[in-house]
């Protein structure tokens, strides 16, 4: 293993009470307290801190200002105090002892901590106008002293979640240069208590500026022991209310790349897979751990309970990648002793560097020949795909292909499970077709001699930069046993027809980079019988959740750069759909088959020279329904391709069945197909996917376009026959309720609708129409059902769609020419 270098920085949280001890203030070898402070942290090992802006003297003297009785009765000291708010409305401005900080030396490597009684989200509409007009002042105060990242307060109120977001928004455009990480718990943790028969916690508490906060963060050093042991589970629409809330913000930001996620662990993590996947796939810019998170092993050390610790090593995998967001890991109530028997404040630390050490993704990257090490550095970074038919590879393109170890082995068998297949005859002819630097050509000499079969063996390239390299290597390895033809496959002569056909020209989709327009062109080589190697290749999608990949597509505002594919070795990012069929049986698995290209191809009319008249026959399209079982937000599709070699050997980067047909392939990433509007999409919705791909005599391109849908339970109720007699019939539905917190109530639980709604009626219910076996909707009317009055089904609402993305190919399109 080659040395291990560090990848995630680590912050210590202090508070005010660590800023403002009188032996601090005494030190007579520092200039500052806040410098000393500083300059302990460091030699403990931290990369940054973590100051609170503002004393306690801001918010004495705020609430003073504005939080006065309104009314008749007001008396002298009141109007006093309006003058004053008014006038610090007009000029907000600190007094000295309002601030930790006053010096741009004490603000280096400081994360600021903005005021956590800040509620930008109040229920009082001129309280939530004075906490913005103090978020802006701190604000500009942390901008002035040149801090790069300032810590949010979190969300409270979902009913106030816009304005908290339109608040942010506005923070975001005076303060350009400024990061803000908005701080919440992965879950609300009152649903907690609801579950052991408290009151509910929804909705959210409001609580008097001032009074404790009922979020979390406070580096609290008590309550160890009970920490990570039996806590009750909240079902799963209890746990998406706070990512519901940061939905709405980002959203309210239009996912502005300077805003992301402090996640607060304080609350132990809730279990279920989905819940946690779906915060990786956010822009999480630290993780604060409080040491109440931890516990004590035999020893007295602490440690992480187990769920904590896999959690923590997923985000150090995030922080190995090259894009926007890298984690920080913020420890909190650590200084001085900790809260732990053994170890003292450096055991947190040390224990977090060992799980960082140790992380099995940090292990393998660090590690040379392994798929994470090759990998390093592209995660979640967005490529161009290669065009190899319009455009001319480099031979440092080239050299990368040919470090994988997987494909390379793989069509050697191939070609050797053919030979030998083939029946006994004085020599087996075979073409690569696209050679480059003729590794697939080495490969068939060397499957040839396995095969004991005596070959002719033919080489084609269009690439007249690469066709050196070929003659180059027919010269000096392979004896000038190798016939070489320059020019493209689609226009070259053979001196005769071949048995065996090989090419790799297989992009991400499979399709992509244009192998079955190539290969029409190079069928005409293949003697009736002949044996193509690929012989098939499928297309597969899945709708994800990524709002780091919608980040990077949309950073340089280009519009086209949203409806453009990419090559994405994927990390932040959660496939949306589930494996089962839904409520309505309607939908497939989680990753869906697209379509398929089969070669040869007999089937296609040809010209003269044996070429197709056009290219109809390459043209698809394709309608998939995935079942979406957690809310979250779609942000495009997830491609990937499956090819047969020839028999049972094949290539794949179909996540579920990569490791069967070629475990650590490394040639090719997935494609990430985005969305220009992000589309929510609630739990147990349904998304109805179509994709085309469409050519003319130049192009090759892709269009797509999804709409959503909630499968409802509806009635034909009588109360229609209540409501005017001009409404049209129509069956009416039965809406599914979302509660408070964002969770479908089943239809039992939902709210009969009692007149017809020109929404739903033009979108309204429909059956799965099973004769027909298709798994699309089918409008019916209730007169076509037969059902009478009070008669129930089950159908579905839609509820959002997107724009059609990429049409004519005005984006982004691949060339035939
Ligand atoms: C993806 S590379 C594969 C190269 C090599 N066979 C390998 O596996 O490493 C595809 C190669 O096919 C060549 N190519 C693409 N379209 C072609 C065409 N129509 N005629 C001839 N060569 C073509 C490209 O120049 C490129 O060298």
């Amino acid at each position: 293993m080659s040395d291990w270098h560090s990848s995630i920085n680590i912050a210590t949280l202090l508070t005010l009470e660590d800023v403002q001890k009188p032996e601090l203030l005494a030190d007579p070898d520092h200039e500052t307290p806040l410098l000393k402070l500083a300059a302990d942290t460091h030699a403990k090992g931290y990369d940054a801190l973590c100051v609170p802006l503002t004393t306690e003297r801001w918010r004495t003297r705020w609430r003073e200002m504005c939080l006065i009785a309104t009314g008749e009765d007001r008396d002298t000291a009141t109007v006093a105090a309006e003058r004053r708010a008014e006038e610090w409305r007009e000029k907000p401005a600190f007094l000295l002892d309002e601030v930790t900080l006053t010096r741009l030396d004490e603000a280096a490597n400081v994360i600021a901590v903005v005021s956590d009684w800040l509620e930008l989200d109040s229920e009082d509409d001129w309280l939530r106008h004075d906490f913005e007009i103090a978020l802006q002042q701190e604000l500009a105060y942390a901008t002035y002293l040149n801090i790069g990242t300032a810590i949010l307060p979190p969300p409270r109120n979902r009913a106030h979640a816009a304005s908290y977001g339109r608040a942010i928004g506005a923070a975001l455009a005076a303060n350009p240069a400024l990061h803000l990480s908005l701080r919440l718990p992965i879950y609300d943790p009152a649903v907690f208590q609801a579950q052991a028969g408290k009151p509910p916690a929804s909705p959210a508490p409001v609580s008097v500026p001032g009074s404790p906060s009922p979020a979390t963060f406070s580096p609290s050093r008590a309550s160890v022991s009970s920490v990570g042991s039996s806590v009750a589970r909240a079902p799963e629409g209890d746990l998406n209310g706070n990512w519901e809330m940061w939905d709405v913000i980002r959203s309210v930001c239009d996912y502005h790349p300077h805003l992301s996620l402090t996640l607060d662990l304080t609350p132990p993590l809730p279990s279920g897979a989905g819940i946690l996947d779906r915060w990786a796939a956010e822009p999480l810019r630290h993780v604060f751990l409080p040491s109440s998170a931890f516990i004590a092993n035999a020893k007295g050390y602490p440690v992480l309970p187990k769920g904590t610790q896999s959690f923590i090593r997923d985000i150090i995998k995030a922080s190995t990648s090259r894009s926007l967001f890298r984690p920080a890991i913020v420890l909190g109530g650590v200084a001085g002793a900790g809260a732990h028997a053994r170890g003292g404040e450096g055991a947190y630390l040390q224990y977090v560097r060992h799980l960082e050490k140790t992380s099995p993704a940090i292990v393998a990257q660090n590690t040379p020949g392994t798929v994470e090490h090759y990998a390093y550095g592209y995660q979640d970074y967005l490529q161009s795909p290669l065009q190899p038919l319009m455009d001319n590879l480099q031979s440092l393109t080239y050299q990368t292909f040919e470090k994988d170890p997987v494909k390379y082995r793989n069509y050697e068998e191939a070609v050797f499970k053919a030979l030998v297949d083939w029946p006994a005859a004085e020599h087996v002819t075979i073409c690569v077709a696209g050679a480059g630097r003729g590794p697939l050509v080495a490969r068939c000499l060397t499957a040839a001699d396995r095969a004991r079969r005596k070959v002719v063996l033919y080489a084609v390239e269009k690439n007249p930069n690469a066709y050196v390299t070929l003659q180059h290597r027919n010269a000096t390895e392979w004896e000038e046993r190798v016939k070489l033809f320059y020019g493209d496959m689609r226009a070259v002569e053979l001196p005769a027809q071949v048995d065996i056909l090989v090419s790799e020209l297989l992009g991400s989709f499979g399709d992509n980079e244009l192998s079955p327009e190539c290969l029409d062109g190079a069928q005409r080589f293949l003697q009736p019988n002949g044996i193509s190697i690929p012989a098939s290749y499928t297309s597969w999608l899945a709708p994800l959740s990524s709002s780091k990949l919608h980040n990077e597509a949309r950073r340089g505002n280009d519009v086209k750069a949203v409806e453009t594919t990419y090559v994405v070795m994927f990390k932040a990012v959660k496939i949306l759909s589930g494996a089962g069929p839904g409520a309505g049986k309607r939908c497939g698995g989680a990753i869906q088959e697209c379509w398929e290209f089969e070669h040869p191809r007999r089937d296609v009319p040809l010209d003269a020279r044996g070429l197709p008249l056009t290219n109809s026959h390459n043209v698809r399209s394709k309608t998939l329904n995935f079942h979406i079982p957690h809310a979250g937000v779609l942000h495009g599709f997830a491609g990937y391709f499956e090819a047969v070699l020839y028999g049972d050997i094949g290539l794949s980067i179909h996540p579920e069945r990569m490791d069967a047909v070629s475990k650590d392939m490394l040639s090719w990433f997935p494609l990430f197909i985005p969305i220009k509007d992000p589309l929510y999409l609630p739990s147990n919705s349904e998304l109805q996917v179509s994709i085309w791909r469409l050519t003319n005599k130049r192009q090759v391109w892709y269009e797509w376009y999804a709409e959503s849908f909630m499968p409802v339970s509806y009635t034909t109720a009588s109360v229609e026959k209540d409501a005017s007699p001009a409404l049209p019939r129509m069956p009416l539905p039965r809406f599914p309720s979302i509660d408070s917190r964002g969770s479908l109530l089943t239809s039992s639980q939902s709210t009969p609708v009692v007149a017809a709604s020109p929404l739903v009626d033009a979108v309204d219910v429909f059956p799965f129409d099973r004769r027909a076996g298709s798994p699309s909707p089918r409008f019916v009317t209730r007169e076509e059902l037969g059902a009478e009055d009070g008669a129930r089904g089950e159908g579905v609402v839609k509820i959002g769609q997107t724009a059609l993305h990429n049409p004519g190919g005005r984006s982004c399109w691949i060339g035939l020419m």
